[in-house]
């Protein structure tokens, strides 16, 4: 499928630029390419996407690929088991940004976290009843079940689906949880506390709903949209302080484009700040420090979250392997069934989510603040194929060693609302040296608090509830040793050491080019996106969340894409 615009075709003049065609971008590009009147070229620094992205039991592929980042973290206060104790930072890298390459969980976040955004940053225009709209103009529920709830849309681009056929250990972990207490619930709907088999972004063909094949491929408007992939943004050019076009580097050259209108910047939330900072628009003694003349002195690159996670698995009881049914391994049987036919274990989302909230959470029940999916996988034969590296590999080999070829339950606790904050800075002037992330992961004390109170719970269903009979506990992990007696959900020194060792991303950067109210110290955008005190240019993406979500970041950004599209369209009016 080519979607590049041809070189005759180009042309150098054009009413809007957007740069990174990820889950804002690639909305904002084709919303404003509705109007036959209005030009828009889209640069992205990747390639279109297709192939193994569009089948959702294998995102884990692109990890380390030509299309990830490959980011890592500067050197962590937790997840020392990491090469150099950096914790490695997954980013999409191409059409439809990491919207192509995520895990396709469908959770926007509690209505209180857009009220936070309006009313403690003054983002007016951002709270839940007001972003609502735009969640829904993207959005094609497709389970009946859902669709009518008063929650959902089924006329937008971007399809959902919910696992149909749920495996039989899938539903037991979902009795058990439901004994505990935990309610079943519709996590975008009202309430999010309680218990969810996941929506996902998956299309009822069985493949991927992204930004790229929801908005761009194929490009829906090639009169008047012209995407260049391959395309990387080394500058934002300026005349005083107005944003008049963009340089970037195609095949090895480097070239200039000009916006009549507004360059938006959509790179996400190290991308963003990078280019930002590159092109003079950052904290003044940063940029002096490498040599960049000022356009503007904000606080870019700062305020940067991310949701710290932990992945434990437990090995199936051989004695009731019937419980496992289909597994989404990638085999041939199972790759024909998503080709052949677009169903299949490969065409579906493994996953259910259970919201908790901590001692520490002021709100609740209300606002959870942290949470723990579950998911079923068969492990691979192979060592080489994980994603991670250890400092220690040989003893991590010898432990996963004990999982190969088998199945097993995966808990992945995550801490959805944590008070920890990094930063994104610049190492170079080089726009092509990648700026140093900092993710400062549980380094505040109460979110350590938090994800202990997380696991413990996790670790007290797997191992107390209904499900625990299904379980095998495996050897610890390497360098933490199990208490002498008891569970592991009682064994604080185990579950510390676990997260001191373990620790890694939830994937979900954000916040480094806060938005709020212009007279805030620590705003990069207003509530329109417009960077403080330049003309001519917006930041829409992940970079603007004042705080970030208490869910998975794709929704939330698509609709930030929409909101964005709106109020450009509404400020030129066109
Ligand atoms: C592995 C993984 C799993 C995830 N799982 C989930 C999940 O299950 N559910 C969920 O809701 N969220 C998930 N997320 C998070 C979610 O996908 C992101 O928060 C969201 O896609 C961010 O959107 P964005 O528009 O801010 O940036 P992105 O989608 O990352 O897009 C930025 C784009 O800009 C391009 N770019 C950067 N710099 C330049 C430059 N200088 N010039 C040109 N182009 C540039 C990039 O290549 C990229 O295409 C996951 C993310 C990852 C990586």
């Amino acid at each position: 499928r080519a979607i590049e615009t041809s070189d005759h075709e180009l042309k150098h003049v054009y009413d809007f630029i957007v740069v990174g065609s990820g889950s804002a971008g690639s909305i904002v590009a084709s919303r404003l390419a509705e109007n036959a009147h209005i030009n828009v070229l889209l640069l992205e620094a990747g390639g279109p996407v297709g192939g193994n992205t569009d089948i959702p039991g294998a995102y884990f592929s692109f990890f380390n690929g030509p299309m990830d980042w490959n980011f890592t973290h500067e050197e962590q206060f937790v997840g020392k088991a990491f090469v150099n104790r950096r914790i490695p930072e997954k980013i999409g890298l191409g059409i439809g940004g990491s919207s192509s390459h995520n895990t396709l969980i469908y959770n926007r976040g509690n209505r209180r976290d857009f009220d936070i955004w309006s009313q403690e940053f003054g983002a007016h225009g951002w709270s839940y009843d007001e972003v609502m709209p735009y969640f829904l103009r993207w959005e094609n529920q497709t389970d009946p079940h859902l669709a009518n709830n008063g929650f959902h849309s089924t006329t937008g681009p971007i399809q959902v689906t919910s696992w149909a056929k749920p495996n039989p250990i899938i539903l037991l972990h979902q009795k058990a949880v439901n004994e505990l207490g935990f309610k079943n619930v519709d996590i975008n709907g009202g309430e999010q506390f309680g218990t969810t088999i996941a929506q996902a972004f998956i299309g009822t063909n069985g493949v991927r709903s992204s930004a790229s094949n929801g908005f761009i491929d194929p490009n829906p408007y090639p009169h008047n949209l012209h995407i260049l992939p391959n395309s990387f943004v080394t500058r934002v050019l300026f005349e005083g302080k107005t944003a008049v076009g963009v340089e970037f580097v195609r095949y090895g050259k480097l070239q200039t484009m000009f916006a009549k209108r507004e360059v938006i910047l959509s790179c996400g939330a190290v991308g963003s700040p990078h280019t930002l900072m590159v092109s003079g628009i950052g904290p003044k003694d940063q940029l002096k420090k490498f040599g960049i003349p000022v356009v503007a002195d904000l606080p870019v690159g700062e305020h940067y979250q991310n949701h710290p996670g932990l992945t434990y698995n437990f090995l199936i009881n051989p004695k009731y392997k019937y419980v496992v049914g289909e597994n989404s391994a990638i085999t041939v049987r199972n790759l024909n069934e998503f080709f052949a036919n677009h169903r299949g274990p490969l065409a579906a989302h493994h996953r259910t989510i259970t919201y908790l909230f901590t001692k520490n959470n002021q709100q609740g029940p209300h606002h959870p603040n942290s949470n723990f999916e579950t998911g079923l996988y068969l492990f691979p034969q192979n060592l080489t194929e994980l994603p991670f590296r250890y400092d220690r590999q040989h003893e991590w080999d010898a432990y996963h060693s004990q999982f190969m070829g088998k199945d097993y339950l995966l808990i992945h606790a995550i801490l959805y609302r944590p008070r920890s904050m990094g930063y994104v800075r610049l190492v170079s002037n080089n726009p092509f040296v990648y700026p140093t992330i900092n993710g400062k992961f549980l380094t505040h004390p109460l979110d350590m608090e938090d994800m202990i109170e997380t696991l413990k719970y996790a670790f007290f269903v797997f191992e107390r509830s209904s499900l625990a009979k299904y379980m095998t506990q495996t050897a610890p992990i390497p360098g933490c040793q199990y208490c002498p007696k008891g569970f592991i959900y009682e064994c604080d020194s185990y579950i510390r050491c676990l997260i001191d060792q373990y620790c890694d991303s939830g994937f979900h950067s954000s916040g480094t080019c806060r938005m709020g109210s212009v007279d805030r110290k620590d705003v990069v955008v207003d509530p329109r996106l417009r960077v403080k005190g330049i003309d001519g240019l917006r930041v829409c993406d992940a970079s603007i969340m004042p705080l970030i979500t208490n869910g998975n970041t794709n929704a939330p950004t698509l609709m930030i894409g929409e909101k964005c599209a709106q109020m450009i369209k509404d400020d030129n009016h066109v």
